[in-house]
């Protein structure tokens, strides 16, 4: 059993860092959510892999420090890996939130931050891994799809599930009404469960995840 005690201290509120590669909607419910002392969490940082996109503008918005680590800036993918898990840690976080951030973290990255590193997928894992989630659902034929949160371990979308959400696929949907529908649900998946980590803290026991320590 692993336990990720998201606070150490019941007073303070959860340190958090997001990580994004986009327009950043996860990212603002939780800066928006964030706002009440009573939630337990603080984003203390926002990064991305990329620069100029809309989900750093936001951070800068809510006066929350910003950096980028891009792939293409280092020798190789594992420099890359230690770099980013470098900027995280100076954050000194006690959750790690991967909100629509493209890149996947590598041995380095989970080493430092093993067991409270969380990510939002707009699919219900397992189903339909990867970039390309909702296409990939629709192209299937699914009658429902969602969005999962899950703890991140070192295969793609294959962690430890925190919560889903579930939606209807409609017969005239196109990738992109689907994936704003999922988003709408995964926005208010992401801002419950996230406060709930923070707040209780989480445990971990042969995949199966429970909150409180
Ligand atoms: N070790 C892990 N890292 C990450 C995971 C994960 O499950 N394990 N989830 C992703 C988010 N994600 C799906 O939810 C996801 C994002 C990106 C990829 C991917 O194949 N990325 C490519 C590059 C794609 C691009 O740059 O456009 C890559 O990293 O080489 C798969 C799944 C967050 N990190
Ligand atoms: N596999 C990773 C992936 O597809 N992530 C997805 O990117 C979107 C980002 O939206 P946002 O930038 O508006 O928060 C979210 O739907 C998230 O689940």
């Amino acid at each position: 059993m692993s336990t990720s005690p998201a606070v150490e201290s019941a007073a303070a509120p959860a340190r958090v860092v997001v990580l994004v590669s986009g327009s950043g909607t996860n990212l603002q419910a939780l800066l928006d959510a964030a706002i009440d002392p009573a939630y337990g969490a603080a984003i203390v940082a926002v990064g991305a892999d990329r620069d100029g996109i809309e989900g750093l503008a936001r951070a800068d918005r809510s006066s929350v420090p910003t950096f980028v680590a891009k792939l293409k800036d280092y020798s190789s993918r594992d420099a890359w890996d230690g770099a980013l898990a470098d900027r995280v840690a100076a954050f000194e976080p006690d959750l790690v939130v991967l909100a629509g951030f493209m890149k996947l973290v590598g041995p380095a990255f989970l080493a430092r931050f093993a067991g409270k590193v969380v990510n939002t997928h707009p699919a219900l894992c397992p189903s339909f891994p990867g970039t390309a989630g909702p296409a990939d659902a629709l192209a299937y034929g699914v009658k429902v799809t969602g969005a999962t949160l899950f703890v991140v371990d070192a295969g793609v979308d294959t962690g430890p599930i925190v919560a889903q959400t579930v939606v209807p696929v409609e017969d005239d949907d196109d990738v992109s009404a689907l994936h704003e529908r999922i988003k709408v649900a995964e926005r208010q998946m992401l801002v419950d469960n996230v406060g709930r980590l923070a707040r209780e803290g989480f445990r971990i026991t042969d995949r199966k995840v429970r909150f409180g320590l």
